[in-house]
């Protein structure tokens, strides 16, 4: 069994739209990026050594993405719904830079080793670290908690901004033992935190079938048994009420969900919210006062918005 591998040179400003784009709409395998500033800040940490940048092999102009896919995907469709995306981006203002797409196939067990290479531990807090399942890690403190994680599965390795901005709201808002969602859950990354930090329980759900496996695989590895998981388009099916929600999807399906969130949060309920272009947020903050919410905290990354919401006035 071979990969695709698709490599996007382009400049570094159009990373996290193309990241999420690759993964979340074209269902790539997995996506590796090198980046020219960070070779240079490996430099300023190393200032006894040195390197010439031009020395390093293959030194990307600014940013170089590769992106995986299965051997009988469509490739020609591929690049297209690429360039698309990357002009989409520029007009938005974006800098692309010098923009350079190519394509090889490689043996999958390269990309066994290739993938574990540019995954390592993100010790993300005081109380998570997200932990490859081949990685040892000793943490430094005895009560962080250790999501494992097969991150070639699904969505959701933990580096993503938009996953981590909701385990930060997440981390601020279990403040007692409490009957959580996670929407959208991808490897499962989201689920598996609550489920560490306390959760009483945790319904995960998502639409693809890949995700549902993933997080199954995942929740496994991590020996949690408040976890169940279903396939489900958003909140259409279940009429369970919770103490949160979490979704980190795209802000045109996040649209769809809050007339729904009323109906299904308990008294006190909160929902976190995450995904958001911020160019997007005045959409979801209006539709959310429709609905009778209101923002409670809002953090940024990038272009990246995070939100804790509850109902107007609790
Ligand atoms: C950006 S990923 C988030 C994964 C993980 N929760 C994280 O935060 O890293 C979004 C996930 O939402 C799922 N999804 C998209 N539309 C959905 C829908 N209508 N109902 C449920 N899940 C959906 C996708 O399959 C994908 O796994």
């Amino acid at each position: 069994m071979k990969l695709l591998a698709i490599k996007i040179n382009s400049s570094h400003e159009i990373e996290d739209g193309l990241t999420y784009f690759l993964q979340e709409e074209l269902q790539a395998k997995g996506i590796e990026v090198r980046k020219r500033s960070d070779f240079i800040d490996q430099g300023k940490l190393h200032d006894s050594t040195l390197v010439e940048l031009d020395d390093i092999e293959d030194l990307p102009e600014d940013m170089e993405l590769t992106a995986y896919f299965d051997e009988d995907c469509d490739k020609d469709k591929l690049i297209r719904n690429i360039e698309s995306k990357i002009y989409t981006m520029k007009s938005y203002g974006l800098d692309a830079g010098r923009v350079s797409i190519s394509t090889k196939y490689i043996a999958d067990e390269d990309w066994n080793t290739v993938w574990q290479q540019y995954y390592h531990v993100i010790d993300f807090s005081r109380h998570l670290a997200i932990v490859p399942e081949w990685e040892n890690y000793h943490p430094a403190f005895e009560d962080q908690k250790l999501i494992f994680l097969d991150p070639g599965l699904a969505f959701g390795t933990g580096g993503h901004t938009t996953t981590q901005l909701v385990l930060l709201a997440l981390e601020r808002a279990m403040i007692k033992p409490m009957d959580v969602m996670d929407i959208g859950t991808g490897s499962g990354i989201l689920a598996i935190a609550a489920s560490k930090l306390g959760a009483k329980s945790v319904l995960a759900t998502d639409i693809s079938d890949e995700a549902v496996s993933a997080a199954k695989e995942n929740i496994k590895l991590n020996g949690v048994n408040n976890i169940e998981v279903h396939k489900a388009n958003l909140l259409k099916d279940t009429d369970q009420k919770f103490d949160l929600i979490l979704a980190n999807i795209l802000a045109e399906i996040l649209l769809d969900l809050i007339p729904d969130l009323d109906s299904h949060l308990n008294q006190a309920g909160q929902v976190i919210f995450s995904g958001i272009d911020y160019l997007q947020l005045p959409k979801i903050q209006s539709k959310l006062e429709e609905y009778g919410f209101e923002i409670k905290m809002k953090m940024r990354e990038n272009r990246w918005i995070g939100i804790l919401i509850a109902r107007k006035g609790n």
